[in-house]
């Protein structure tokens, strides 16, 4: 068997507009995941599904429901998140911190006092506040723990418009991160949720993913995310606006919290396919995947030059882990090649000849093993698995996909990766972006029309697990990749 430290968290995490939504009452129109999902443009030419996230699970509603079912599964952890746009559904630019630039008009520093903390409350939607308490509150009182993350994607409109950058250009429109008032701006908001939440949380994440945002956002227009704005130099100025987003948030909430403060991130493995590309494949995984966080940890990256401003903030990380991106040399060049990793078959299988999900992401449990040893060594940082998951309604490979997931971080905690928790992505279904709700992501099944929760064979699974705390001999089978591969 394989048998995980007794203080080992189990548990899912959550997503303020993927799950929030669901029951009347429950909507947040004013950001621009809202307005983009909506666009009939955006919906006539597919870009996103049409199905839309008031249908959603209804989590605002049905928090408690959920956190019986996840305390049934005997998990012990949640990481949730609160939308921005509900806690300030009016601009905050008005509202006075100090800011300090350096000579480059890099904002190396953002200090939130008191004083604007009780400014920002005249603005505040304290009503939303108040039920975000009470959610997080009803997990609390189980004797739990709770990761609060304080962005995961959506953005006030006033600060992000994407259909109007889509059509005027980011400086005739809220431009969001391209506009470096949002670094402040993201300081507020920082210093408000610490100020008012601190006493129900356990550790505090920053950000999901900015990679997934900035990457997505402005250089993979077909990904259906906003604004969808082709231009890698506002790729370039998203992500150090997000950076810098990072490290000022780190600096307030520290001022209202001891607690740890990290960041969530979308990992992967980039798998040579060859020995011959190893050493390039090494290199683009240090100057491309690595550098976001190598920026907010050692204060300097690949692509970014030192500051000081920048170091030391990062307490813990959060490693978002579903499937790899193989390269090998393409033309001369090397790459990432299609078919293996993010772009299997949907429901079929990669060119490696292993099964996809529903999605088309090549089950591949070894990717996490290396990233992970991978990861320890390079930050020596306390590390959550804070997502991984996959779509598949049926429940195919789930139980599959968990066990060999699972077996992937006991063998790189016992080479000494420090790692915390595991937290699947998800307990139920919810709004997969661009997808909607064709993709299921649930360890619970949800019947989007009537809200009623009912459990996967894949539940019962992480159920044995996370009660034992350990991997029992009698379900070790479902670790082997041999279940997972093409007849
Ligand atoms: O796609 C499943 C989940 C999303 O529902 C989460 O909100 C998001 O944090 C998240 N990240 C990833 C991996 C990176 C990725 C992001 C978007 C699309 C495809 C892959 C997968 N997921």
């Amino acid at each position: 068997m394989y048998k995980f430290p007794k203080d080992f968290l189990f548990g899912y995490s959550w997503s303020g507009f993927q799950f929030e939504m669901g029951l009347p009452g429950s909507e947040v129109p004013n950001s621009d995941w809202w307005v983009w999902v909506h666009d009939i443009e955006n919906i006539a030419t597919g870009l996103v599904s049409g199905d839309l996230p008031e249908n959603g699970p209804a989590y605002w509603d049905l928090y408690k429901k959920d956190h019986d079912i996840a305390e049934s599964l005997g998990m012990d952890a949640i990481r949730g998140g609160i939308e921005w746009a509900r806690i300030f559904p009016k601009p905050t630019f008005d509202v006075k911190a100090r800011v300090e630039k350096d000579e480059e008009g890099n904002i190396v520093s953002v200090e939130v006092p008191e004083s604007s903390i009780k400014e920002l409350e005249k603005i505040a939607d304290m009503k939303a506040l108040e039920h975000y308490r009470e959610i997080y509150a009803d997990w609390k009182e189980r004797g739990k723990t709770f990761i609060l993350n304080l962005y995961h994607w959506p953005l006030p409109l006033w600060l992000h418009d994407p259909l109007k950058v889509r059509k005027l250009g980011p400086d005739r429109a809220p431009a969001g991160w391209l506009d470096d008032k949002s670094v402040v701006e993201f300081a507020k908001f920082a210093a408000f949720v610490a100020y008012h939440l601190d006493d129900l949380v356990d550790s505090w994440s920053t950000m999901n993913e900015p990679n997934v945002v900035y990457q997505n956002g402005y250089t993979r227009p077909t990904s259906g995310f906003p604004p969808g704005y082709l231009s890698f130099e506002a790729e370039r100025k998203a992500k150090m606006n997000l950076i810098q987003a990072h490290a000022r948030a780190y600096d307030v909430i520290k001022e209202y919290s001891d607690k740890d403060v990290g960041i969530i991130y979308a990992y992967t493995w980039p798998d040579p396919l060859r020995e011959e590309v190893e050493d390039e494949v090494r290199a683009i995984r240090e100057r491309e995947l690595y550098s976001f966080v190598d920026a907010v940890h050692f204060g300097k990256a690949a692509d970014i030059e030192e500051r000081d401003d920048l170091q030391g903030k990062v307490d813990w990380l959060g490693v978002n882990y579903y499937s790899r991106l193989a390269f090998d040399r393409v033309n001369g060049h090397v790459l990432p090649v299609s078919g293996y990793g993010f772009s299997g078959e949907r429901g079929g299988y990669a060119r490696s000849g292993r099964a996809c999900s529903d999605f088309g992401w090549e089950i591949y449990p070894e990717g996490l093993e290396k990233l992970l040893k991978d990861l320890a060594k390079r930050y020596g940082l306390p590390m959550m698995i804070t997502e991984n998951g996959i779509a598949d309604a049926a429940d195919r490979y789930r139980s599959h996909y968990l066990v060999s997931h699972l077996r992937a971080v006991y063998e790189a905690m016992k080479e000494g990766a420090d790692v915390r928790g595991y937290l699947h992505w998800s307990l139920t279904d919810n709004y997969e972006w661009a997808q909607g709700f064709r993709m299921r992501f649930g360890l619970v099944y949800v019947d989007m029309g009537t809200k009623k929760r009912y459990l996967r064979p894949s539940a019962l699974v992480f159920r044995e697990i996370a009660t034992r705390k350990e991997i029992p001999e009698e379900l070790e089978h479902l670790s082997s990749l041999d279940f997972l591969v093409r007849r």
